[in-house]
């Protein structure tokens, strides 16, 4: 079964600017998907065409179809909060707000209308355990978000968008900002979390998609040479420019 289906799919920035080329994908559910490609190409681009994030800049122009578990994402009907509540995103810089670690997690829920202590509580430890900081982090709940380390302010990021039980997670390159430790860390939880989510990630690290992604997708100048299992893709590219980019002759 497939999360994602997009056909044809292109985008222009205001001044013309084609990020992205009549791009064919289907992204398989509970699996992790790795986009990769070197600086420029559209990988941001593409990922934010999943939950509508591009919508919030000016001038942009999409063509083609997304479809979401079957549903048109770009049909006038789509509910943009629902979208973006079924499907998460956690950023590059990990971005917590000024407030304490329990109301970060409980801030989504809240909005989407959970108020009960008792159900915010099972909520916010739920999410915190699911992204691995639970026990880093239960006795000071209540203790400010920013004076956690860069790691744990990530995985916070991760808890906050678990919290509103999204269907799928985007993340944008969200280790790219981080030490190895931490970083071995979020690759480990990605490798859990596909049992319950569909994950779609952007990175710049080769050796990290071959670590944690099922499938990859490698982007070029806009267009989507090559999507492939992804030791497939790695090991036997049917395109020469991706086996350019994976040997690393490129760019
Ligand atoms: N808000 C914007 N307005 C205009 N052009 C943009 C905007 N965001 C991105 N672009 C352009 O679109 C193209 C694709 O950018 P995008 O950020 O998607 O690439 P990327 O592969 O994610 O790059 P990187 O790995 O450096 O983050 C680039 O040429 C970029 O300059």
């Amino acid at each position: 079964m497939d999360a994602f289906q997009i056909t044809d799919l292109n985008l222009w920035y205001s001044g013309n600017q084609h990020a992205l080329k009549g791009v064919d994908m289907n992204i398989p559910e509970h699996e992790v998907t790795a986009l990769i490609g070197p600086s420029g190409c559209g990988k941001s681009t593409f990922l934010r065409t999943l939950n509508r994030m591009q919508d919030l800049i000016e001038g942009v122009r999409i063509e083609g179809e997304v479809l979401f578990k079957g549903q048109d994402v770009y049909a006038p009907k789509t509910d943009v909060n629902e979208l973006r509540k079924r499907v998460g995103m956690v950023f590059q810089k990990a971005n917590p707000f000024p407030m304490s670690i329990y109301d970060n997690v409980a801030y989504g829920p809240r909005i989407h209308g959970t108020h009960a202590k008792r159900d915010l509580d099972d909520i916010v430890e739920e999410s915190l355990k699911g992204a691995a900081l639970w026990d880093e982090v239960k006795d000071r709940l209540n203790k400010g978000a920013l004076g956690l380390s860069g790691g744990q302010q990530q995985r916070l990021c991760i808890a906050r968008a678990l919290a509103v039980k999204p269907e799928v997670l985007l993340l944008d390159e969200s280790t790219s900002a981080l030490d190895p430790i931490s970083t071995e860390q979020i690759e480990q939880l990605v490798g859990t979390l596909k049992t319950r989510y569909t994950v779609v990630m952007v990175t710049h690290n080769m050796q990290q998609a071959v670590r944690v992604s099922d499938n990859a997708a490698f982007f070029l100048l806009g267009e989507l040479v090559e999507f492939d299992r992804t030791d497939a893709l790695f090991n036997s590219p049917r395109d020469q420019r991706t086996l350019d980019y994976v040997s690393g002759r490129f760019g």
